[in-house]
């Protein structure tokens, strides 16, 4: 297999050179944008092969040129190409940054009930495709490396001593993860030594530790919660990492959302730095499923089944009583695949406001227009408004202040509240018809639940590809579903985008004409959300996430993202 490393200095240099007439410069792009345009250039064959030595590059005739990295370059991205445009955006491992480390054959191997299974190692080349709708003359595109035990191992049982850390606001599941890791390491590995931190990443310098056994962890799946709890802020990179050494820890498991992979980022950052052979592995948490890449996040599916129970109830109420309206509020700080998810199971939904879909109250086309329309059609409706939707509109009208949560996120303003207000303003301004609404707020209930069967299944295999990976003395990496398979993802692609709704996508559209509710969008806002998707730059944030390989605005991207993105 071809192997460059790319540090991303490398590449900009390369890109710049290569794409010189195109853009003069372009060290401000990010990782993926880099490497989407990497994989423009080997798809058009401006590049045949790019071999990085030094600073210095060169074209080879050949594409199975191996350069290894310097030694000061281990913390860039570690990138390996292959025939037909293939790329693998691999995660960091022992031995790029530690020599002459011992290795161990699997214990599974002796196991029974894993070693009649055959092939049941992963092989070392066995990566996943990040796009799996293709087209005829496409590059093969991103892989990631496929997440499963190996063959060797890092670690001699007796020598692990793990812990296991939840952080951030929670999710159905986190438990189920918890039970799973301890399991995986006691029943898989025999490993004996696993410590809980208790109460989130402060908890590594600031609160005691729970001894974590098989015992101790047995039916904490049934229920919802964290036993470890969790918290915000309090991330001091320096004291954890003490933390870590001083109590001879040597496999770190940190399950939380876009925050906390990020502080897991800088922990391992700072554990590389040091030079210990401690892994840090993530497992993505969140039930708004704003991390990129994978498929969904865990909690996901048990927050939008937990929701049905609120719209039926809003369903009930409305429909029972003369121009009856039933408002829930779900949660979506940042992106509103819950709401959207949500609606489109109930189908009692006439309209569904999040977060990246700007509307507007009065006038034509507005909301108001539209819940008049709907009350003198049908008599009654359903309205879900993700939490996080209207609040530039919340803030213009209330002028509220800038408050944050103790990691930073936005605390927001109640927009169910608010918008049951205006809709009730409105109709008494109008006086046209008497509404009778009813404001349900469910946003807790939905997360505080214990995780359903296929999440529980979900939360199973991710703590098992966690506790494989570490075995095999991978680090730094998140294990995240892609396209329906287990993955090893490295943390700068899980941390640096939001996953969001794409507006202008064929799913937004579903729900569009399920609900019938307008676009509130014109023809210009669609060409310019168009146009942001394509340059991929141009928003920081946004749908750009969903069109990270290699910039292709193809129907097959779409039809792809659709399809795997929740
Ligand atoms: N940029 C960052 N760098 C380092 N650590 C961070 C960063 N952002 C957040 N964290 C740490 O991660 C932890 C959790 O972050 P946060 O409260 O944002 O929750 P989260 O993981 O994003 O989960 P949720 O989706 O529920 O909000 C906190 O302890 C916080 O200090
Ligand atoms: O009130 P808390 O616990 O800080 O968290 C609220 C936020 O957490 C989330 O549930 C994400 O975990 C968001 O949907 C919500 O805005
Ligand atoms: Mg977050």
């Amino acid at each position: 297999m071809p192997c460059i490393y790319l540090p991303v200095g490398f590449l900009s240099h390369c890109m710049d050179s290569i794409f010189a007439p195109k853009s003069s410069s372009i060290s401000s792009l990010s990782s993926s944008a880099l490497l989407s345009r990497f994989l423009e250039a080997s798809s058009s064959r401006k590049l045949s092969s790019l071999t990085f030595i030094g600073s210095r590059p060169f074209r080879s005739s050949s594409y199975s040129t191996t350069v290894a990295m310097a030694s000061n370059d281990v913390s860039k991205p570690k990138i390996i190409t292959g025939d037909f445009g293939y790329v693998l955006e691999d995660v960091p491992h022992f031995t790029d940054y530690i020599p002459d480390l011992s290795t161990y054959s699997n214990p599974l191997q002796d196991n029974p009930a894993f070693s009649v299974v055959k092939q049941y190692f992963v092989h070392v080349d066995d990566s996943v495709p990040q796009k799996i709708v293709v087209h005829k003359d496409s590059p093969r595109g991103i892989h990631f490396r496929r997440a499963g035990p190996r063959q060797k191992v890092y670690f001699d049982s007796d020598e692990v001593h793990a812990c296991i850390v939840t952080c951030g606001g929670l999710c159905p599941g986190l438990n189920t993860v918890i039970r799973e890791i301890v399991y995986s390491l006691y029943h898989m590995y025999g490993v004996t030594t696993v410590l809980g931190i208790d109460g989130g990443y402060r908890g590594f310098y600031a609160r005691n530790t729970i001894a974590l056994t098989p015992k101790v962890v047995n039916d904490i799946h049934k229920r919802g919660g964290t036993i470890l709890g969790t918290t915000r802020g309090g991330h001091d990179t320096s004291k954890i990492v003490d933390s870590i050494q001083d109590r001879g820890i040597n496999q770190v498991y940190i399950i939380g959302g876009d925050g906390t992979q990020k502080g897991a980022s800088v922990i391992f950052e700072e554990i590389r730095r040091r030079g210990l052979k401690v892994v840090v592995a993530g497992s993505p948490k969140t039930i708004d499923n704003d991390i990129p890449v994978i498929d969904k996040s865990f909690g996901f599916d048990t927050a939008v089944e937990e929701a049905q129970r609120a719209i039926n109830a809003a369903h009930v109420e409305a429909e029972s009583v003369e121009n009856g309206i039933g408002l829930v509020k779900l949660m979506g700080r940042y992106s509103g695949f819950i709401a959207m998810h949500a609606t489109l199971a109930s189908r009692d939904v006439d309209c569904c406001l999040i977060p990246e879909s700007p509307f507007y109250l009065d006038g034509k086309g507005g909301l108001f227009e539209y819940v008049e329309k709907q009350l003198k059609e049908n008599g009654h409706m359903v309205i879900v408004i993700a939490e996080g939707a209207g609040q530039e509109l919340l803030s213009e009208s209330m002028q509220s202040r800038n408050q944050q949560d103790a990691s930073g996120n936005k605390l927001l303003q109640d927009v169910g509240l608010w918008i049951s207000q205006g809709i009730k303003d409105y109709f008494s301004r109008q006086k046209t018809m008497a509404i009778n609404l009813k404001y349900i707020d469910p946003t807790y209930m939905i997360r505080a639940v214990p995780s359903n069967a296929s999440d529980n299944v979900y939360c199973t295999l991710l703590a098992q590809s966690a506790v494989h990976g570490a075995m095999a003395g991978y680090t730094g990496f998140t294990s995240g579903l892609v396209n329906g398979r287990q993955t090893y993802i490295p943390f700068y692609r899980i941390i640096e985008k939001q996953n969001k709704v794409v507006i202008t996508d064929r799913m937004w559209a579903r729900l569009l004409s399920s609900t019938n509710q307008p676009s509130f969008m014109s023809d210009k806002d669609v060409i310019e959300d168009k146009t942001e998707c394509i340059s991929g730059e141009k928003k920081v944030e946004g749908p750009a996430t969903q069109f990270l390989d290699n910039g292709n605005y193809a129907d097959g991207v779409l039809e792809n993202k659709e399809v795997s993105s929740v």
